[in-house]
């Protein structure tokens, strides 16, 4: 901000000086916002602080799971799109059995490779930050979330089947690793941006010893909404490969017909329903999807359906005609414009390959006066320090050009499409905040 503004004033007398010109108080005592027009707003370059995890350069926040967050990273060697599980060790030692599930997940999808089953690209460590990176495919979303995205809650069925049909070769290949699942939903299903679904979230498969005769399991610790007869009623024994089917079922009629086989009040009463085994099929299911439900949700294991039944089955077999649009991938929540789901690299790599023009930055220090106004998206506000050993690298460059929205607070509806904007530099502070209502930690406008 000039000085001269607002000469023998403290910064606070200024700052608050400064915002009664853009709030100004009305006659009648209401707070009016002047509007500025976006061409007389200018941006002050900002540092921009990029990430790097060995040759992976860190970009936004994708998700939140129990057991970590999942954040974007592109591979800068082979130029691929990748995610990041960031686990940390004080955290899974709070979860039961956390750290053994995380150990058998990894363990597990070393030795995996499939089209329809996530691919573990690596796994770095970092004893001194008790942190462990688990880097994997990068997929666009999850059928859950698609599903979220429309008011009814499903897919047309020729998009189901490709998905299901798809659910059913990453299952297979994992039966014949001798892995069972343990917890298919829509949930642990990933879509690339090519439709390609992929099986995710081994944290509590099984795998069947070596030499196992039989698909015999013990332990069932998958989503309750999903789970068989068997295990509702507290069998000791079950069939592993039998259960993958029950909850390959519970979802083919959840993304086909937006409901639930079985629900309930509390886990009670759920696994109370499931075990009286009385459950219906929606009006408007067809026939052939209805006999293909009823022998994938068979209360006996014994009758119920084998992949191999499944495959053979009519509906499984069928071409099913495109005759409604199909269920789009939505847009991230914290940015409903980028319809692509684009890169959240590109701010690192900006910054990285514009250099530094931190002369300029140095320059204007002084006259910066801080305030606090909520704002929105600042992907690397609560961003962990990824700098570990000599592999990692953590520096900050800045970053020139922030899109116009970022000084709207989005946040505040009284922000909305009126900047205030002193006519004088002003840096704004925000809170640190979470993945998809993150703050902004700074935007700052100066007036030409
Ligand atoms: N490979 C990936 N590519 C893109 N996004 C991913 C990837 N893996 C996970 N995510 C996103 O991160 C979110 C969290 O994933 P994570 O596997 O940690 O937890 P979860 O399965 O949702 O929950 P929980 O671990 O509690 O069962 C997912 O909902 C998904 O949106």
């Amino acid at each position: 901000m000039d000085q001269e503004e607002f000469p023998g004033t403290s910064n606070e007398d200024q700052n608050a000086a400064a915002m009664d010109m853009f709030y100004g108080i009305a006659d009648d005592g209401d707070l009016v916002i002047h509007r500025v027009e976006s061409d007389q707003v200018v941006y002050k370059p900002q540092r921009h602080k990029v990430k790097m995890l060995g040759k992976y350069l860190v970009g936004g926040m994708l998700g939140e799971g129990s057991y970590g967050t999942v954040k974007e990273l592109l591979d800068t060697e082979s130029l691929c799109r990748r995610a990041v599980k960031i686990l940390k060790k004080r955290k899974l030692r709070k979860i039961p059995n956390g750290e053994q599930n995380v150990r058998r997940e990894i363990s597990l999808l070393k030795r995996l490779q499939h089209r329809n089953v996530i691919q573990l690209i690596d796994v770095i460590h970092n004893e001194e930050k008790q942190k462990m990176y688990m880097i994997m495919e990068y997929c666009a979303s999850e059928l859950q979330e698609m599903l979220d995205s429309v008011p009814e809650k499903k897919f047309p069925v020729w998009q189901a089947h490709g998905y299901f049909c798809q659910l059913i070769n990453g299952l297979e290949y994992l039966h014949s690793q001798g892995i069972i699942h343990k917890d298919i939903k829509p949930g642990n299903l990933l879509v690339t941006n090519d439709e390609c679904l992929k099986i995710t979230d081994l944290g509590v498969a099984e795998a069947l010893g070596q030499f196992a005769r039989t698909d015999e399991c013990r332990t069932g610790q998958g989503s309750p909404a999903f789970q068989p007869p068997e295990i509702a009623n507290g069998q000791d024994v079950f069939s592993g490969f039998k259960v993958d089917v029950w909850s390959s079922g519970v979802t083919l009629y959840n993304i086909t017909t937006g409901k639930y086989p079985y629900d309930g009040d509390n886990i009670y009463k759920l696994f109370e329903n499931i075990s009286k085994g009385d459950y219906s099929i929606p009006e408007g299911v067809s026939e052939m999807l209805s006999d293909l439900l009823k022998g994938m949700l068979a209360y006996d294991a014994t009758v119920r359906y084998t992949l191999q039944q499944i495959r053979q089955h009519p509906w499984f077999i069928k071409q099913h005609p495109r005759v409604f649009a199909s269920v789009k991938i939505p847009p991230r929540p914290e940015d409903p414009d980028d319809v692509l789901r684009t890169m959240t690299v590109i701010p690192s790599l900006h910054a990285m390959h514009y250099g530094d023009d931190s002369e300029e930055d140095e320059e204007d220090e002084d006259q910066i006066h801080e305030f606090s106004v909520p704002c929105h998206d600042e992907p690397n506000d609560e961003h962990v320090s990824l700098s570990f050993g000599n592999e990692v690298r953590d520096h900050t460059v800045p970053f020139e050009q922030r899109q116009s929205h970022d000084v709207v607070g989005e946040d505040d509806g009284a922000l909305q499409g009126a900047v205030p904007v002193p006519n004088s530099d002003y840096e704004m502070k925000g809170k640190k905040g979470k993945s998809r209502s993150r703050k902004s930690k700074f935007s700052s406008c100066k007036q030409s």
